[in-house]
């Protein structure tokens, strides 16, 4: 669904790859944390399944799709099978909440009678059964996100990135999202948030990846948040404690000597095992096609088989404290700077570690035990790794009484001349860009590498500016041709 092979990816003008030899696949139905540091490459990595940038080295497919034969003319068509989601939620102010859904529906062209029914059942999903007349600034910074996340699956994409979708949020609201994305991946759509919450993963217990200065450290199954450098250098503290200064000193510390002497960082030496036990295996590794892995190795996300829980608000209710815990527990907010301060290891370190507790506690599920929650967040950080149970899922019952996630386009969908007046102004043909020319070249030698007829010899490959996108291209509604008269002004945060 997303791989990612040997993919190095350097800012203009920066020295330091944001992304630096990232291989990693994943699967359909997946439910992924994107973890690590501020400026770790989260973004980056959520920008390159966009095609909003693109490679130095190495390959990306999305969806089957090698994203270098992708033209920049076609790239809208091409988002329109990934919905996103932005910490500062994008709404446009001037339009009430069923036309900020509606407009990722018109702008591709869909008739008014599919409009008027797919609208109302999103934002009935996401919670916001009529509130369709209110304008964005008469709603709570969650109702605001639930707007966003319509927005972002009303078109039925495959896949949704979301990249802080909390940031912005208090700990119970933040927890209604979390709820309502995972009822998302439970109908299927695979999921790929960027979160700084340790609560929030610690609690969800799906798979983690962890970026650290642009490498992959870490790619765990049903994991939680701990920083894999903060965790190891506690293992290492814990279990070689009368060792030479240097191996109890911190990650951050140990990083530069390892660097400086061309191996990689301790951190992802230690998780280098880790990932390949964890991970599904990656094509290039295994010799396999993709397809094939995929089927031997998808342990998809169990959507709907929940061990305890009875309702999405109990999900809700357990993520809240869980959230509330971890911030309370490190004495921090929403803020980036001091995040770091849980450093629970993970299980698999607890393991090598020989602490690996097999008789875990059951986290509480109902909503009144959230006190209960909150306090046996708090013992684990007092007895480290003894709480591996799962998160509270979504249950079968709730997903049945649930309203339809998507609806099938109706049988006649026509494209009114409104739409297609729509259309046309946000996909029209565009000026040829320079940097096609380098991707068709790019592709053409790919060919040849791959023993095809022989190409053309790609370019010298010519850094590209970042493009400031307007919102309807990066929700992929327009070709990315720069911003159009009155789009920068549509581009809003959060309007409270
Ligand atoms: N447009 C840009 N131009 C140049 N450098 C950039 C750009 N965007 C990001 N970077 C750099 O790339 C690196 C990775 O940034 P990225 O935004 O992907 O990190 P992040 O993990 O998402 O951070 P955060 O959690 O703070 O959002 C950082 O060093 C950052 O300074």
């Amino acid at each position: 669904m997303i791989r990612f092979d040997s993919v190095t990816m350097t800012y203009p003008g920066q020295g330091r790859p944001a992304l630096d030899d990232v291989t990693v696949e994943i699967l359909r139905g997946e439910f992924v944390f994107l973890v690590g540091a501020s400026g770790s490459g989260k973004s980056s990595f959520l920008r390159l399944i966009l095609k909003e940038e693109r490679p130095s080295a190495g390959q990306i497919h999305v969806l089957g799709q090698d994203l270098r034969r992708i033209s920049t003319r076609k790239v809208p068509y091409f988002r329109r099978n990934l919905g996103v989601v932005f910490q500062d939620f994008r709404l446009l102010p001037n339009k009430n909440v069923f036309d900020n859904v509606a407009f990722a529906l018109r702008v591709i062209g869909k008739s008014r009678g599919f409009i008027q029914t797919a609208v109302p059942e999103t934002l009935r999903l996401v919670g916001l059964d009529g509130k369709g007349k209110r304008m964005p600034h008469e709603l709570s910074g969650g109702e605001q996100q639930r707007v966003a996340i319509a927005r972002a699956i009303v078109n039925k994409p495959q896949i949704l990135l979301a990249d802080e979708p909390t940031g912005n949020l208090d700990p119970v609201t933040s927890a209604g999202i979390m709820t309502l994305l995972e009822r998302i991946n439970a109908s299927g759509t695979t999921v790929v948030m960027a979160t700084h919450e340790a609560g929030i993963v610690d609690q969800m217990q799906r798979r983690v990846i962890e970026l650290s200065s642009g490498e992959l450290v870490r790619d765990e199954r049903s994991a939680g948040y701990a920083i894999t450098s903060e965790a190891v250098a506690r293992e290492v503290e814990t279990t070689d404690a009368a060792a030479a200064p240097a191996a109890a000193a911190p990650a951050a510390r140990a990083k530069a000597p390892a660097r400086a002497g061309g191996g990689r960082k301790p951190a992802a030496r230690t998780s280098a095992a880790r990932t390949k036990a964890a991970a599904p295996p990656v094509a290039g590794e295994t010799g396999e096609p993709a397809a094939a892995n995929a089927v031997a190795t998808t342990a998809p996300v169990e959507p709907v088989a929940a061990p305890e829980p009875t309702s999405a608000e109990t999900t809700a209710a357990a993520a809240a404290a869980a959230v509330a815990a971890a911030r309370s527990t490190t004495g921090r907010g929403t803020g980036k700077s001091s995040r770091k301060k849980k450093a629970a290891p993970t299980d698999a370190v607890l393991h090598d570690a020989g602490e690996f507790d097999t008789t875990a506690r059951e986290v509480p599920a109902t909503g009144e035990d959230a006190d209960a929650v909150v306090a046996a967040l708090r013992d684990e950080e007092s007895a480290p790794g003894t709480i591996t149970s799962a998160a509270p899922k979504v249950t079968r019952e709730v997903m049945r009484d649930a309203p339809p996630l998507y609806i099938e386009p109706e049988a006649t969908d026509e494209v009114t001349d409104e739409a297609a007046a729509i259309t046309a102004a946000a996909t029209a043909p565009i000026e040829r860009l320079p940097d096609d020319a380098d991707e068709e070249a790019l592709a053409a030698a790919s060919d040849a590498d791959a023993g095809g007829p022989p190409g053309r010899p790609a370019p010298a490959a010519t850094p590209r500016k970042s493009a400031n996108l307007t919102l309807a291209e990066r929700l992929g509604l327009r070709s990315p041709a720069g911003p159009r008269p009155g789009d920068d002004d549509q581009e809003v945060g959060p309007v409270k």
